[in-house]
């Protein structure tokens, strides 16, 4: 597993979007053999979603042959409520790109049957060949999609009840009112996420900062449903500074040097196309901060890295000119 970490949200968001559009650019999609893309709602990919947007309005991505399958949508609430996920995702993204419609897969929490409709959603996945990369955020309890503690990890598609701590977190969409939020969800399987070939998960702010360490220093344990990453050939969870407050200073430590040994292996020139562009505040927050002072890339690595996990680079590695 590789955990990338950034100063703040809006580098983590351009991060995760850049590493998006990088795949989608290498795996070159077409409408015989289309890119398929798991995607969240909620706070955490919305800063993805604009950059993405950005770069479609830039001319640099196309979505025309990307499928997307969501995670979860709310059981009951109508599909144009302002608050369902169908609106989130039409608002947020989909109404931005070129996606063509019937790429779009999401869950209808109005099926009249549905464990039926579940079924289907699984089937649907399978017939696209199963899903490439997994976008996802987690909530507070490491929950990942609806997968609320003690869900299995060998779940697949179904009708989940919400914990009442993501009630009460989902509360602010709905006037702030427990009573008004739903209390069924479609959802996504653990397993349905970690059968993707890649899992890309983003986790910020000190809220979420118990879920991040029990996710990366404990076991893999069903009451922080998220831990199943440790179990997923490529995963990837990239979060900011402030979900670290719970991690050993070791482990972040590791973390970064594995990061920096990588950047050094490729090289910054490889960074091309995937290096971050930093906002001008972010430069001199770095500048201030020892990362810099350490000499590290201010490039996000979406090439895959030399670890001993198994990745590889896409690009032949390169000797550093970090410090020359
Ligand atoms: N079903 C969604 C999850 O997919 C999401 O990860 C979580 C966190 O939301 P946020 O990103 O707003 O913290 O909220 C909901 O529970």
């Amino acid at each position: 597993m590789r955990l990338i970490i950034r100063q703040d949200y809006d580098e983590v968001s351009s991060y995760v979007a850049h590493y998006i559009r990088e795949r989608i650019l290498q795996f070159a999609p077409t409408r015989d053999r289309p890119f398929v893309l798991g995607l969240p709602t909620g706070s955490s990919p919305i800063g993805v979603y604009r950059k993405l947007v950005e770069f479609h309005e830039a001319g640099e991505v196309s979505f025309k042959h990307v499928v997307t399958f969501n995670m979860d949508e709310y059981v009951g609430l109508p599909r144009d409520h302002p608050e369902s996920y169908h609106t989130f995702m039409s608002t947020q993204l989909f109404d931005h790109i070129d996606i063509p419609k019937e790429n779009i897969h999401m869950l209808d929490g109005n099926a009249l049957d549905l464990d039926a409709e579940c079924r289907r959603y699984e089937a649907t996945i399978a017939k696209f060949g199963g899903i490439e990369l997994f976008l996802g955020g987690i909530g507070p309890d490491g929950h990942i999609a609806f997968n609320e503690p003690a869900s299995s990890l060998t779940s697949r598609t179904r009708v989940k009840t919400l914990a009442y701590e993501t009630i009460i977190a989902n509360a602010r969409f709905f006037d702030g009112d427990i009573s008004k939020v739903p209390k069924l969800a479609l959802t996504v399987g653990v397993a349905t996420i970690m059968d993707a070939r890649e899992v890309c998960i983003i986790i910020t702010g000190a809220h979420k900062s118990i879920a991040l360490a029990k996710c990366i220093e404990a076991g893999v344990n069903h009451l922080w449903t998220v831990s199943a990453i440790q179990m997923h050939p490529k995963g990837l969870i990239v979060c900011d500074e402030d979900s670290t407050l719970e991690l050993r200073v070791k482990t972040v430590k590791y973390f970064k040097s594995i990061e920096h040994v990588h950047q050094a292996l490729i090289g910054k020139e490889n960074l091309g196309l995937q290096g971050e562009v930093l906002s001008e505040q972010s430069k001199r927050r770095r500048r201030r901060s020892h990362i810099s002072d350490e000499g590290w890339s201010e490039g996000a690595c979406t090439t895959e890295t030399y670890d001993e996990e198994g990745y590889h680079s896409s690009s032949p590695p390169k000797r550093s000119r970090q410090r020359e």
